[in-house]
């Protein structure tokens, strides 16, 4: 390919493999080099596909306002029917319906029942707290992040998808709690073999992740989840709508381990990377842990903890401390499909040809971690995204001009994530709920943990390894508040 008039500088790199191993390696300082090169906007050949690389956060917009000629969908969906092994619902016997079932996602996840699902997720989280620990207040060591994810995922999973019916003991408990670990497990191996599966290898090849991926969707069967209660109103939905588009039973199956991958795969290391970070600065534990006590204390002592729509809201340090984990551990990559040769029109009045067919692609990470946005990028500050009263701070400039887009770990435009409502309250809970209950300390605070970059372009970086936590009931809150019960009457 030779670049033609118009169109951007071309980063060519190796016949065929193109750029890939440098990109590779490090997506970052290659994409920032790139810039300095050759500017705003440049296409690279990756693995025999070109990707041009819009890289001023100013024509972002420009980019979003492209519906017509740029395909979200495209690209999602063959990438989620390849990993996932789903029916293509962008064929024209199913595109129609599948236009339902996708605005399932902001009936269900915003709005009004927003506040419900929140509700049922804090009761599912009070009920995996209570699981690690006796009334006894010893030391007891763990993982961060295992315990990060041990918690999230059981409280997320039995949100989404429902408890097994008569059964009142807690999932994390007994057999039960033996077949949520399994799940966990299963989830964990799929997962990690996400940056293989992007990179173009088929699941057939890694036999593991096929293994436990075939295991999820089992479980998640019709016929399983017709026995469990409490099943929320988008997976509930989402199955009576497959139902009436008469997919096979597996296929269907396979859609919900999509819907839980979606809903688990960037919150777990979101949480992580909220709460370790939190723990490292004696500041912001300080400053979170005051506002903790402030919303506990207006609530009653001997019920389970049921938080409103306004004291979600509230809780700004909570709020600023995740928005700068996700500001530092965010990694996604936005992008569309050419669906014709046009002209793009840069914020700055810059026109590039784009060719049918090439990605367009954005790395919000580049603005994240901007010294003109956010001076010294690479430092956590627990009050980056608060103003002086302490109440959110939305007002980000470079070159002296506010910043529409600033902060985009959930995407923009049509593919934005509709569960970043939820996933902001939960991670919220979660961290309320960890300092509330407990002591929490980690063994080696001032070392320093890098994000595992082999996963860049999937989103949140979950941490290169795990870092041991010490934790213990605190005492006087373990006796002064209830725990959440949470049978079925409570949902
Ligand atoms: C910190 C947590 C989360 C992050 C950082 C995150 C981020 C993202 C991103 C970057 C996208 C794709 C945007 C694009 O391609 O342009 C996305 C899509 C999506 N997310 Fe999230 N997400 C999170 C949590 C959740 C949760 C909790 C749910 C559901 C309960 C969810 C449901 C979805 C769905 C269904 C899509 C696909 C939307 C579509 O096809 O239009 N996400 N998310």
């Amino acid at each position: 390919r030779t670049r033609r008039a118009k169109e951007p500088p071309l980063v060519k790199g190796w016949p065929f493999f193109g750029v890939i191993l440098e990109y590779g390696k490090n997506p970052l300082g290659f994409l920032q080099s790139a810039q300095q090169k050759n500017g705003d906007i440049f296409t690279c050949q990756l693995v025999g596909k070109y990707f041009t690389f819009v890289t001023d956060p100013f024509s972002f917009s420009a980019v979003m306002r492209q519906g017509k000629n740029l395909d979200f969908h495209k690209f999602a969906m063959g990438f989620s029917q390849r990993v996932f092994g789903h029916t293509d619902f962008t064929s024209p016997l199913l595109s129609e319906s599948y236009r339902d079932v996708h605005s399932l996602f902001r009936q269900t996840l915003q709005g009004p029942p927003l506040q419900q699902l929140s509700q049922n997720m804090l009761g599912n989280l009070q009920t995996a707290f209570q699981q690690c620990l006796s009334s006894e207040n010893r030391w007891k060591e763990e993982g961060l992040q295992c315990f990060t994810t041990r918690i999230m995922f059981e409280a997320g999973f039995v949100t989404l998808f429902g408890k097994k019916a008569g059964l009142l003991q807690p999932e994390g408990m007994g057999a039960v709690g033996s077949c949520m670990q399994k799940v966990k497990r299963d989830f964990l191996a799929f997962d990690g073999a996400f940056p293989v599966l992007a990179a173009g290898v088929p699941i057939a090849l890694c036999r593991r992740a096929w293994r436990a991926r075939e295991a999820l969707a089992k479980g998640l069967l019709h016929r399983e989840l017709h026995h469990r209660m409490c099943i929320s109103d988008l997976i509930q939905r989402r199955m009576d709508a497959f139902d009436r588009m008469h997919l096979n039973e597996t296929e269907k199956a396979r859609t919900h381990v999509c819907m839980l991958w979606a809903s688990q795969a960037n919150t777990l290391p979101a949480a992580f990377w909220s709460l370790y970070y939190t723990l490292r600065n004696p500041e912001a534990f300080a400053a979170a842990l005051k506002e903790v006590d402030l919303i506990l204390a207006q609530l009653p002592n001997d019920k389970p903890i049921c938080l409103s729509k306004e004291q979600l809201e509230s809780m700004t340090v909570l709020e600023s401390i995740i928005k700068e984990a996700l500001r530092l551990s965010s990694a996604s990559i936005m992008i569309r499909v050419a669906s014709d040769d046009f002209i793009l029109t840069l914020d700055s009045g810059q026109q590039a040809a784009i060719r049918k067919g090439d990605y367009i692609a954005l790395y919000p990470r580049l603005i994240h971690l901007d010294p003109d946005i956010y001076p010294n990028p690479l430092e956590f500050k627990y009050d980056r995204f608060l103003d002086e009263e302490g109440q959110r701070q939305s007002q980000f400039f470079k070159n002296g001009r506010q910043l529409k887009h600033y902060l985009v770990p959930f995407g923009s435009g049509a593919s934005e994530c509709p569960g970043r409502f939820f996933a902001m309250n939960e991670i919220k809970q979660f961290l309320l709920l960890a300092l509330w209950h407990y002591d929490l300390q980690l063994s080696e605070p001032h070392d320093t943990l890098s994000p595992d970059r082999t996963r860049a372009g999937l989103g949140i970086l979950p941490p290169s390894q795990d870092v041991l936590l010490r934790y213990r009931a605190r005492a006087d809150r373990y006796t002064e508040r209830a725990w959440g019960e949470n049978d079925a009457d409570d949902d």
